[in-house]
């Protein structure tokens, strides 16, 4: 082969430098995969604008065993299925087009030499399931672009060519694990090369002087595949990951992951997975004895794909029921976390809200009636003598009788009060929207609950408790916070147990 070099055009790339080591090496490396010069006259042909298919064919013709290839190709069931025989050079190009004629051209001549290497011919199997698929994608997503993405997906993997030839060991080693998954390939040659095949196949497809556009495709084709890709981009990247698929050692499975993959990002229902692989299987051998190539081996794709949906389906399931669970731990940490706070806002021994939650509630309540214009009051409970009822009776007896006065209280607040116990004997309720004189009512009641109901017996004796209670009304002063409407209610607790106990006093009444 010659390898001449027509117009540098890796300049004009939007690429991520090659790293210099490597570029350097594939600069100087003799047996880099080149261009006959034939091949190297069609990419001038290409480079102009206004260039006609005579310009093709002549430039084709000068390379005979090139011209005869392409005239095969021509009337390959590949390209003839409704046309009569061609001949001529030109007849031949004018049939496959302009795109697919830089396509033949240059994959003929880089296959040259391929055919009795496993490796080699695996790398372009892949190469030819991807270009079929390829162009069965744009003739549903852009049929304009047919041929240029037919292109573009046949040398996808050009890169791995001029690897293997710049470090036949590590490339060797690299790709010889078969079939191949691109995605480990390209992590692999990371790893080894600092830079991956498709990046290599640009730049040397940009070296040819091949248009840039078709070398900037041939570099972005193995990248993520997202539903903002340029269609014909979208359509190589597609292409590549079927043909993975397809040649795996597992196709189903690898056909059901890929559409879980694709599920999000392909909303056109043009296509159709099962119709893709049958033209694929249909087009595949023609085209692999035209390269003399050992087509992959054949699959039932309506099996293949109704296998890979069950999978699907399975994984479905699978998925759901870890969701499922997964959900389950959240509700119940969810609910743990719920009784959690509740807890930490109770009073262990009547089952009240704690000071805590009474005075950040009072603070929020107080805030809001503030806001609002709205009125509230809070009482303050003192059990009477408690220290004597200990005393005589027992803490046993002592904390019974506070449990009960919590149950008392309990009974005795409505929907939208808040009781709780403020601190050893003490309690404290909050009742918004209500005046001083209905918090006396309020406060009333559970006097004469308390000297109607005995809070417990002792040796058959029932025990009755009085309270001192204070009331403080928002309405009654001017609070500023709710520390200081407590306080107002203690004080006036205060004056109860100062004047003898058992009785009710109101702040600034
Ligand atoms: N059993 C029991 N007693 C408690 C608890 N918390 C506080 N006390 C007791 O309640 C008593 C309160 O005593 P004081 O503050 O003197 O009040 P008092 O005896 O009720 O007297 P006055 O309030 O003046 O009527 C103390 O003896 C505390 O030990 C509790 O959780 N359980």
């Amino acid at each position: 082969m010659t390898g001449i070099i027509i117009s540098d055009n890796t300049q004009h790339l939007a690429i991520p430098a090659l790293p210099e080591f490597l570029r350097s090496d594939l600069t100087q490396c003799a047996n880099l995969p080149s261009l006959p010069s034939a091949a190297v006259r069609v990419l001038e042909v290409a480079g102009h604008p206004d260039a006609t298919l005579n310009d093709y064919a002549h430039a084709i013709e000068q390379d005979p065993a090139l011209t005869l290839r392409l005239i095969s190709l021509a009337n390959s069931a590949f390209y003839a299925r409704h046309h009569t025989e061609t001949h001529s050079c030109l007849e031949a190009t004018s049939r496959l087009g302009l795109d697919a004629t830089l396509a033949a051209v240059m994959s003929f001549s880089l296959w040259r030499g391929c055919r009795s290497n496993d490796q080699l011919q695996r790398i372009w199997g892949r190469s030819f399931v991807a270009a079929l698929a390829a162009r069965y994608l744009a003739e549903q997503l852009c049929p304009a672009q047919a041929s240029f993405v037919f292109t573009a997906a046949l040398l996808q993997d050009i890169g791995m060519l001029a690897l293997l030839a710049v470090y036949p060991a590590d490339a060797h080693e690299l790709y010889n694990s078969a079939p191949v998954n691109h995605l480990q390939i390209s992590q692999g040659e990371h790893m080894r090369f600092g830079c991956d095949h498709p990046s290599v196949g640009g730049w040397l497809a940009a070296r040819w002087g091949v248009p840039v556009s078709l070398a900037q495709v041939i570099s972005d084709s193995h990248g993520e595949l997202t539903s903002q890709d340029e269609t014909d981009l979208f359509c190589v990247r597609l292409s590549g990951m079927i043909a993975d698929a397809w040649l795996s050692t597992n196709p189903s499975q690898s056909l059901s992951v890929l559409m879980r993959r694709l599920n999000p990002i392909v909303t056109t229902p043009s296509i159709s997975l099962r119709d893709l692989l049958n033209s694929v299987q249909r087009q595949l051998p023609p085209l692999a004895d035209l390269f003399d190539l050992t087509a992959p081996s054949a699959y039932d794709n309506e099996a293949l794909i109704i296998q890979a949906q069950q999978l699907l389906f399975q994984q479905t399931l699978s998925l759901n029921a870890r969701l499922d669970a997964q959900q389950h731990e959240i509700d119940d940490l969810q609910q743990r976390q719920t009784e959690l706070e509740e807890r930490s806002r109770r009073d262990i021994l009547t089952g009240l809200s704690n000071r805590a939650w009474l005075e950040e509630q009072l603070h929020e309540r107080f805030e809001y009636c503030k806001t609002h214009g709205y009125t509230m009051s809070v009482v303050f409970i003192d059990l009477d003598h408690f220290k004597k009822l200990n005393d005589r009776f027992g803490h046993q007896t002592g904390d019974r009788v506070l449990e009960r006065f919590g149950q008392v209280l309990s009974s005795l607040v409505r929907e939208g009060d808040l009781a709780g116990r403020y601190g050893g004997e003490e309690f404290l309720i909050i009742l918004p929207n209500e005046s001083a004189t209905g918090a006396q009512r309020f406060a009333k009641r559970i006097a004469k609950r308390l000297s109607e109901t005995p809070m417990e017996t002792v040796d058959g004796q029932a025990l009755y408790v009085s309270v001192s209670i204070g009331i403080a009304c928002l309405s009654d002063g001017g609070f500023g916070n709710g520390r200081e409407l407590i306080d107002a209610a203690d004080q006036s607790m205060y004056f109860i147990k100062r004047t003898g106990r058992g009785g009710i006093s109101m702040y600034g009444h």
